[in-house]
């Protein structure tokens, strides 16, 4: 059955820290996918008037890969749950996390694919890949040979994706662990690597929580803006209403994972 709703009257209210009014701020100007001070003015004035599209359902697909125990998990457990675990639990296959942000006003919704690194998951894992907005490639700034291995997740995480489309970040966990010195040297190999791929770097740890919450809303802003803008494109002068039609029995299912494409 089809019920039609204002997207507002269906959600909670988003969370209060997960509230973004300003455009944040590149970790490195020299590896950035941009160096705006500010969101893009069309956008902006999208926001203002309230002529975003699918107004409270946006959402962006995400996926985090990286060799095993580099600590994707625990970022994005870091993010969304603000826990910290020591010990290895190695993820097997995908886990989802679904975040919600509201942006200049706007409610706007990453949904994040924590793949497996291990290599035996890593066919369960790439049949997630596809549809990805956004990849987040991550690295140990400890360990040389995970950057050394960026190349191959992204060209894997590419297959499956529009290549032009695709906003990619790369990113180095682990920073409490090294000294200045040592991390100094792997983030000149980083930055170079990052600048080839056009790639946005940064550098964080989720033991400590440094740069954790300012990597996840540069990532959401950057996202919300490029989904709105290929929207503002689609619609060309057409209004987009803020009103849209959900079904319920199809929303749902979007929450699920998806099966595999030999399961169906
Ligand atoms: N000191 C420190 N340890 C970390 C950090 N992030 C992760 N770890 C540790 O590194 C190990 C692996 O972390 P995970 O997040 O499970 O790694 P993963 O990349 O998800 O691994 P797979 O699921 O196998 O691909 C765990 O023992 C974590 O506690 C960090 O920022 N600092
Ligand atoms: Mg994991």
């Amino acid at each position: 059955m089809s019920v039609r709703v204002s997207a507002m009257s269906v959600l909670p209210p988003v969370r209060r820290d997960r509230i973004i009014a300003q455009l944040p701020q590149c970790f490195r100007k020299e590896a950035a996918l941009n160096t705006e001070d500010d969101f893009n003015k069309k956008v902006k004035t999208a926001c203002q008037q309230q002529r975003t599209g699918t107004v409270g359902f946006k959402i962006s697909k995400v996926i985090v890969v990286g060799d095993l125990a580099v600590g994707k998990t625990c970022l994005i457990n870091r993010f969304c749950k603000d826990v910290f675990d020591k010990n290895y639990k190695a993820t097997i296959g995908v886990d989802f996390e679904m975040e919600r942000f509201e942006v200049m006003g706007v409610p706007f919704s990453l949904q994040l694919w924590d793949t497996a690194g291990q290599e035996r998951f890593k066919c369960i894992a790439s049949t997630y890949y596809r549809g990805a907005q956004v990849v987040i490639i991550v690295f140990d700034v400890n360990d040389v040979a995970s950057l050394g291995h960026v190349r191959q997740w992204l060209e894997d995480a590419l297959k499956e994706n529009d290549p032009t489309r695709v906003q990619l970040f790369l990113v180095g966990t682990k920073k409490d662990l090294s000294s200045p010195a040592q991390y100094s040297r792997i983030e000149e190999d980083a930055l170079k690597l990052a600048q080839e791929m056009r790639a946005e770097y940064w550098a964080v740890s989720s033991l400590t929580g440094e740069n954790v919450k300012e990597f996840f809303f540069r990532v959401a802003s950057l996202a919300f803006e490029t989904n709105v803008l290929a929207e503002l494109e689609k619609s060309g002068s057409r209004q987009i209403g803020d009103v849209i039609r959900i079904n319920s029995a199809s929303n749902n299912a979007t929450l699920k994972k998806k099966q595999p494409k030999c399961c169906q």
